[in-house]
């Protein structure tokens, strides 16, 4: 029975195809340098697709893939009703509010606080549960320039060695959530195709816990 499994790719890709390595599967078709977006592993039937990492939740979501790797935080942002098995420890980062410190926001004159963030639903929910109004303003990358050129009064995004805060002169204000990769399963896959399913996953388990 062939399982498919949508990974994401860019950032948390080669660490997938480590793990994916150790738990017994062949990724050496991902390991090349080509362009194809679609790979086999025949020997143990599994068929890989390479896709952005937000549309990882959506192959999975529709059944086109039974399995997906992909970041806590596209996962919240795509709010989707998918299972997840298992936390894979890699990929880890903070989504946090940043901003210019104390004294530079006393400065902000807008009522409604401008959130600037490729994660509008994050960013909601959120603020949402502190009680308070926003504004938010969509971005798609360097979403550190809201507040530096005052499109925002802060941004939601997210933090890793924060190196890129600092070298723009902001400071994270408060933590959203912690973020790590994600296996995600198909709601029906994980049913219909439990036998493929549940060794893949057991065998994962197992691969996360030596690493300890
Ligand atoms: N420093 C970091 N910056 C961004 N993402 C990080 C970082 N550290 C870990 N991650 C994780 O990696 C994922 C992002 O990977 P990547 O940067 O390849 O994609 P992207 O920039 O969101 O995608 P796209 O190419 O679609 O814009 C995030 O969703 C997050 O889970
Ligand atoms: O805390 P750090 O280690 O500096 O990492 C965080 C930065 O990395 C990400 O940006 P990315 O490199 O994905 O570029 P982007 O601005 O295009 O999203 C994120 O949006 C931050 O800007």
């Amino acid at each position: 029975m062939q399982i498919t499994i949508a990974l994401a790719k860019g950032r948390l890709a080669e660490m997938a195809e480590d793990l994916l390595e150790r738990c017994g599967l062949d990724v050496s078709e991902l390991r090349e340098d080509s362009r194809k977006l679609v790979f086999y592993d025949r020997k143990n039937d599994v068929r890989y697709l390479l896709v952005k990492p937000t549309d990882v939740p959506v192959y999975v979501d529709h059944g086109v893939a039974d399995l997906g790797v992909v970041g806590k935080d596209t996962l919240l942002e795509a709010g989707r009703p998918l299972y997840e098995m298992l936390d894979l420890r890699y990929g880890k980062c903070d989504i946090c509010v940043a901003g210019y410190a104390e004294k530079k926001r006393q400065e902000i004159t807008s009522a409604v606080t401008r959130v600037a963030t490729k994660y509008p639903r994050i960013a909601k929910m959120y603020y949402q549960q502190k009680g308070e109004n926003i504004e938010i303003i969509k971005l798609n990358g360097s979403i550190e320039l809201g507040p530096i050129l005052g499109l925002s009064d802060v941004i939601v995004d997210i933090v890793e060695s924060g190196r890129t805060l600092k070298e723009n002169g902001l400071s994270v204000l408060e933590t959203v959530c912690a973020v790590s990769a994600r296996l995600v399963v198909n709601r029906v896959s994980l049913k219909t195709k439990y036998e493929a399913i549940a060794p893949l996953i057991a065998k994962m388990k197992e691969e996360l816990e030596a690493e300890k």
